[in-house]
């Protein structure tokens, strides 16, 4: 990993959020991190994704905090090295919403506290 960790600027965070925003990521209250909930047909599915990122995840040394029940996966993106988003949580959410999901097995992202 090529250098240390900042938390993202005013700035970059207008430059960078609004494109995860439009795909479902939020920013938490309370911490600064960002959350998406994934829901896909069945756990198969689930778990295939979750390998997928977690590959990902090792290559960049950047790991999601998450949550898995069956078909549901619940992932809070945050650089514990700087106390708070930085680039590492964009360019891992990129990846989630990008190259680790066969067009097929793209999960539909479901609306913050739905079940
Ligand atoms: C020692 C190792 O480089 C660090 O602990 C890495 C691993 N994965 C990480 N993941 C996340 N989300 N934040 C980090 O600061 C972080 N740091």
């Amino acid at each position: 990993m090529a250098g240390k960790a900042h938390r993202l600027s005013a700035e970059e965070r207008d430059q960078l959020l609004p494109n995860l925003r439009a795909v479902g990521w939020n920013e938490l209250e309370g911490r600064d991190a960002i959350f998406k909930q994934f829901h896909f047909k069945d756990f198969n599915r689930a778990f295939g994704f979750m390998t997928r990122v977690a590959l990902q995840a090792e290559k960049l040394d950047h790991h999601p905090e998450w949550f898995n029940v069956y078909n549901k996966v619940h992932i809070t993106l945050s650089t514990h090295e700087c106390a708070g988003l930085s680039e590492r949580d964009i360019n891992l959410a990129s990846f989630i919403e990008g190259k680790s999901l066969p067009w097929k097995e793209r999960p539909t992202s479901l609306p913050r506290g739905g079940t």
